[in-house]
């Protein structure tokens, strides 16, 4: 067995040229691996594939939750499909085998007390997975600003500051940064819009939308709708977040060391 712990991060389904492949953005595996200090390891994607790929059908999210130590959830380009929260219409960003292993793993690792950091995407699929809705295009919305990126922007402009988030009062992201308010990127159409189950504010945008929530009682779920992990090394709040990730990580590891360990279904 190695001394790292270990972290799952489910893959994005991308298709590449004119075939398709389970891919994770490698700033994400860098944070964990050198700030959080935990192996990342990539989480197929469980929905029905393509290329006839349908791990659901062999594999259930359990199975790709065991051995594991924490759970991270990234961003992503694509979008979740609006039914997930009871919403009709197309999503054409959609990336259905994402939907397919994430909300159902979400709900899993919560059920086992396994540390939870979400980014964007992964916020959104967090706040979703406990029953809660999105707004599909928050600028287009009376009252809300536009999150979204200029993507005519060089990427370090696309990931560099774009506007204040003010943290809960005595919240746990305040306690983990230190800080009052923070200055975040901002890389999202879409946002946060009924709080899902159990989950708690701990940031908001100058408009009101929910930057960053929290699972009270659980060991560390912590989802927020910035990109720490472009400047995870550098900046301390940032850097904060992933430490205090790895410390929940760690501690969940020498606990999981002491349990009997669990015998996949047959
Ligand atoms: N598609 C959702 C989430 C946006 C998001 O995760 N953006 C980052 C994509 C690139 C990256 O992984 O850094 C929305 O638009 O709200």
């Amino acid at each position: 067995m190695g001394t790292w712990p270990r972290v799952g991060i489910p893959v994005d389904v991308k298709r590449i040229g004119d075939a398709a492949f389970h891919a994770v953005g490698e700033k994400y595996l860098a944070a964990v691996a050198h700030v959080t200090g935990a192996l990342p390891l990539l989480l197929p994607a469980l929905g029905r594939g393509e290329e006839g790929a349908d791990l659901g059908g062999q594999f259930k999210p359990d199975d790709l939750l065991d051995g594991l130590d924490g759970l991270f959830l990234t961003g992503s380009h694509s979008n979740i499909e609006p039914r997930h929260w009871g919403e009709s219409g197309d999503e054409p960003a959609a990336d259905p085998q994402r939907d397919a292993t994430t909300l159902p793993l979400v709900r899993s690792a919560i059920g086992r007390d396994l540390p939870v950091l979400a980014v964007c995407r992964g916020l959104q699929e967090l706040n979703v997975a406990l029953g809660g809705s999105l707004h599909r295009a928050v600028h287009t919305r009376e009252g809300y600003d536009d999150h979204r990126e200029d993507g005519a922007r060089p990427r370090a402009e696309r990931y560099g500051p774009a506007h204040p988030v003010t943290l809960t009062v005595d919240g746990l992201l305040q306690r983990i940064t230190g800080a009052a308010e923070l200055t975040v990127n901002s890389l999202h159409g879409q946002g946060v819009q009924r709080l899902g189950r159990g989950l708690v504010v701990e940031a908001r945008a100058p408009d009101g939308l929910v930057e960053a929530v929290h699972l009270p009682g659980a060991r560390f779920v912590v989802g927020v709708q910035w990109h720490p992990e472009w400047d995870a090394p550098t900046n301390p709040a940032s850097r904060a977040l992933f430490e205090a990730f790895g410390d929940a990580v760690r501690a969940y590891a020498a606990d999981r060391k002491q349990l009997p360990q669990r015998m996949p279904e047959a």
